[in-house]
Formats: C-alpha cells, sequence, structure tokens
C-alpha cells in the first residue's frame, strides 16, 4: 500500500522551492516559541506536552511562523511517540490521535493565513507546505542522545525502524505534504528512515537533517560522507541537511554536502547553545547568533547552495522574518 495522498515523489518540495525563487524559507523553533508564550515542559515529552495541554497555542505559533515569512511549517510531532504517550498512561488510539492533531494544528494554520492573504491581490506569498516533524529515536528517549548518537548496544537497524513505522504511517495519513526527520545522529538511524520510506512506499517528499557537535561529521563521530552514502541511494529522500547544530557550523557543512551529494540541501540550526540532555536545559552561549547574524548568514548559506533555510531552537519568528526578509529581496 501506498501512503500519501496522490502519487507524487519530491515535486511539492521542488515546486515551492522554484516559486519561491530558488531557496525556501523554513519556519524556527516551535518549541522555544511556545516556551516564549509561556509554556514549560522540563518533561520528557518535552514540546510535545503542549498537543496534551494547549493544542491552540501550537496553532497560534505556526500562524506567526506564516506571519514571519515561513514557506515550510514543521509540526508538532517532534518528540511525540506512541511510546512516549503509552508511558503516559495513554492509550494507543489516544496516541495517534494526537500525533494526528498536531498536523491538523499546522494545516489549519496554513489554510486560514493562505485564505486570508488571498484577500490582498499584491500579495507575493507561497501556500506553505506542512512537514510532519519525525524527531530522532534519541529524542524520544530524552536524555540528550540526538546530540551524541550514542544509543547503547542494544539498538540496531529493525528496532530503529520499528520505533519510527507507526508514526511515520500516521502523520502520513494525516495528510502531511513532507516528512522532515529531524536531529538524526548517526549512519543507523538514518539508513533506518530511508529504508523505512521504501518499505512503507512513502509517496509524499523527505527531508533527513543531522545534528552535528563539531561542524564536520554526525554527533556518532561518523562522517557525513559515510551518511550520505546510505541516503543518496533513496530516490525519497529528496533533501538532506541539518538541524540544531550551531549556526557557525552551516557555511562549511553545506560546501561539504556540495561535494557529497545531489539532493537539495536544508539547513536550520539553532543559535548556537548547547543543550544539557540531563539538566534539560541549555547551557550558555559561547559563540551565539542574533536575528542580524541570521540574515547576514542566510544569504551566504543560500549562494553556498542551500535550498531550504530556516532555525531551530532559539530562533523566533522574528530570526524568520529577518531570513524572509533577505532571501525574498528581488533585485
Ligand atoms: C531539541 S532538544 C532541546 C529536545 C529535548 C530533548 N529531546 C530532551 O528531552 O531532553
Ligand atoms: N521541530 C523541533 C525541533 C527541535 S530540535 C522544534 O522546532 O522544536
Ligand atoms: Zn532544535
Amino acid at each position: 500500500m501506498g501512503f500519501g495522498r496522490e502519487k507524487k515523489s519530491s515535486s511539492a518540495l521542488d515546486e515551492l522551492i522554484e516559486k519561491a525563487g530558488g531557496c525556501a524559507v523554513v519556519d524556527g523553533g516551535l518549541g522555544t516559541q511556545l516556551e516564549m508564550h509561556g509554556a514549560s515542559f522540563n518533561d520528557p515529552l518535552w514540546s510535545a506536552l503542549c498537543l496534551i495541554k494547549q493544542p491552540d497555542l501550537i496553532k497560534t505559533v505556526h500562524l506567526e511562523y506564516l506571519e514571519a515569512g515561513a514557506d515550510i511549517l514543521v509540526t508538532s510531532s517532534y518528540q511525540a511517540t506512541i511510546p512516549g504517550f503509552l508511558e503516559r498512561g495513554l492509550s494507543i488510539e489516544e496516541a495517534e490521535n494526537l500525533l494526528r492533531r498536531s498536523v491538523k494544528l499546522a494545516v489549519e494554520a496554513r489554510d486560514e493565513f493562505w485564505n486570508d492573504i488571498q484577500r490582498n491581490p499584491l500579495h507575493n506569498r507561497n501556500r506553505a507546505l506542512v512537514a510532519a516533524s519525525i524527531g530522532s529515536y534519541g529524542a524520544y528517549l530524552a536524555d540528550g542522545s540526538e546530540y551524541s548518537g550514542n544509543y547503547g548496544p542494544k539498538i540496531n537497524l529493525e528496532k530503529l525502524k520499528d520505533f519510527h513505522r507507526r508514526r511515520l504511517q500516521v502523520l502520513v495519513e494525516a495528510g502531511a505534504d513532507l516528512l522532515a526527520f529531524e536531529t538524526i545522529p548517526n549512519k543507523l538511524e538514518a539508513q533506518a528512515c530511508a529504508e523505512l520510506l521504501d518499505e512503507e512506499n512513502v509517496q509524499i517528499p523527505s527531508w533527513i537533517c543531522f545534528s552535528s557537535l563539531d561542524g564536520k561529521n554526525a554527533p556518532s563521530g561518523e562522517s557525513f560522507k559515510e551518511c550520505l552514502d546510505v541516503l543518496n541511494k533513496s530516490k525519497r529522500v529528496a533533501a538532506v541537511g541539518i538541524n540544531c547544530a550551531p549556526p557557525h557550523f552551516v557555511l562549511d557543512l553545506i560546501k561539504n554536502f556540495k561535494e557529497l551529494t545531489v539532493k537539495a540541501i536544508v539547513v536550520y540550526p539553532n543559535s548556537g547553545r548547547l543543550w544539557d540532555g540531563i539538566a534539560k536545559r541549555w547551557l550558555q552561549p559561547s559563540k551565539c547568533f542574533d536575528d542580524e547574524k541570521f540574515e547576514l548568514s542566510a544569504t551566504r548559506w543560500r549562494d553556498a547552495g542551500a535550498k531550504l533555510i530556516g532555525g531551530c531552537c532559539q530562533t523566533t519568528p522574528d530570526t524568520i522574518r529577518a531570513i524572509s526578509k533577505v532571501l525574498k529581496l528581488k533585485f
């Protein structure tokens, strides 16, 4: 059986990139902006707690990112997993409904924004796409291992596929336009995601993004060459890149990825702070980008070859407004 509403490969994403003038704008930190609004989630479910407690706030944040210029909304399913919800005492049906809710909230925000903006005949916006977030296994573990890649000796390819399978099915059936695999920290999980797309015959495009601690390798220490060699074989992976890594690594990483793949490159770094997975807090920055630095960097990242640019943790609608402003400049 093929999941996805209609037969399409990477075309929806390619079309958006083209309409956006060669580089589309991804939104910014969702968990971050929920926290800016007062949400608190020092909890194994992290931002997925909002799906249960404050779904309206999630829709508000999606609308804020659209208003700021985002062409792509990433859903609130990063740390929303069926085992995570079961451990919280929810039923399978309730857990799956929360995943469906994450897509519905983004689709509703997109549709409302699109209907409103079309009343302005001079608008220059694109109809946004909804990318269903699939956070790494490490995000579910809630021990910071999405930044270390250390999943322990018991994990293997099949276990990772089984971890990802049902959530992926539910998110695709719920009507997402894309799948966004986020903060993948090692080759094994990248391979599991790519193989799963084939096994499930997923018809919507996906991007697979890695985190990085040193700007040269995946957090596991495996080279991006090794990781991308696996993904280059998959026609269902439309784009590859980096999310939630420090922004000062991004330019060199884009150049490195350009040598390693012909796929579109997606980058949405965090502001440069490091996550303490045990204390569950961001450490004080050594080097951090403000919105102005994001604005300056966005054109450099585009000129180096990135086709999708946005922000991750500690970036906000103001960051995306700054990025969007420069990427959508017409000369
Ligand atoms: C993107 S990180 C800040 C998400 C939270 C992490 N997975 C944890 O639960 O510790
Ligand atoms: N899509 C998630 C990624 C966290 S690393 C968020 O923006 O909160
Ligand atoms: Zn992040």
